[in-house]
């Protein structure tokens, strides 16, 4: 698979570290592959990005995926200020740390976060749409290379916010051996 045809903006923030290097292939998607998410993480719904049992969580709600873009939408609360009226950027990043990660996911392995790089493009108002999309670079061995952005109030309306990341493969023991509770 090629990389996904997008709507790129001019500059992206990736460093050499977000960055796949020459020949890195995209496969195919796969997943999620439900036998990578038994156990411990099956149906686990306290995810801060994602869970509905998670009371100030983001609650991002994914509206498809194709073409190796998955596409999700974010509504910023209030819970989520940094200054007054505005999303906190750290909780935009975890939203793209989500997005990419969700991408990495459909790879159909297990990947964590390794790195995550954010460029914070303009406010965004609490009660604010975002529509959020998530892309594969490449994957090279254990690496797979993500990129993201997410555009205020609409698909096509105002970039916002913008990622790259580099997961890495873990094993299904990395969710379980440092767990306290
Ligand atoms: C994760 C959520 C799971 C939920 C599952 C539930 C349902 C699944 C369904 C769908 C999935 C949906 C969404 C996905 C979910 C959420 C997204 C959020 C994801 C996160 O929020 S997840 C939490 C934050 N995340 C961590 O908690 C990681 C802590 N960390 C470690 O656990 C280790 O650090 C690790 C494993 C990263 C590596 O450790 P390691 O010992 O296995 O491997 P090693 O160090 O050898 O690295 C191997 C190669 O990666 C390169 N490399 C590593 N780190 C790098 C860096 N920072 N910069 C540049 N390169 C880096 C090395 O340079 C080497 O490269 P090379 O092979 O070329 O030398």
């Amino acid at each position: 698979m090629t990389t996904p045809s997008v709507d790129r903006l001019p500059a992206g923030p990736a460093s050499s570290r977000t960055t796949p290097p020459p020949g890195a292939a995209v496969p195919e998607e796969a997943g999620p592959d439900p036998r990578l998410t038994d156990g411990v993480l099956a149906g686990y719904a306290g995810c801060f990005g994602c869970g509905e049992e998670s009371p100030h969580g983001l609650r991002l709600r994914r509206t498809g995926h194709a073409d190796g873009v998955v596409r999700a939408e974010y509504v910023v609360q209030r819970a989520h200020q940094g200054a007054p009226g505005l999303a906190h950027g750290g909780v935009l990043a975890t939203a793209m740390d989500e997005m990419l990660g969700w991408a990495a996911w459909l790879l159909g392995r297990r990947y964590v976060t390794g790195r995550l790089e954010t460029d914070f493009l303009r406010p965004v108002p609490v009660g604010a749409t975002l529509h959020l999309r998530a892309w594969c670079r490449g994957v090279d061995g254990r690496k797979a290379y993500l990129e993201g952005e997410g555009r205020v109030g609409a698909p096509d309306g105002p970039p916002a916010v913008r990622a790259a990341g580099l997961f890495v493969e873990v094993p299904r023991e990395h969710f379980t051996k440092e767990r306290m509770n």
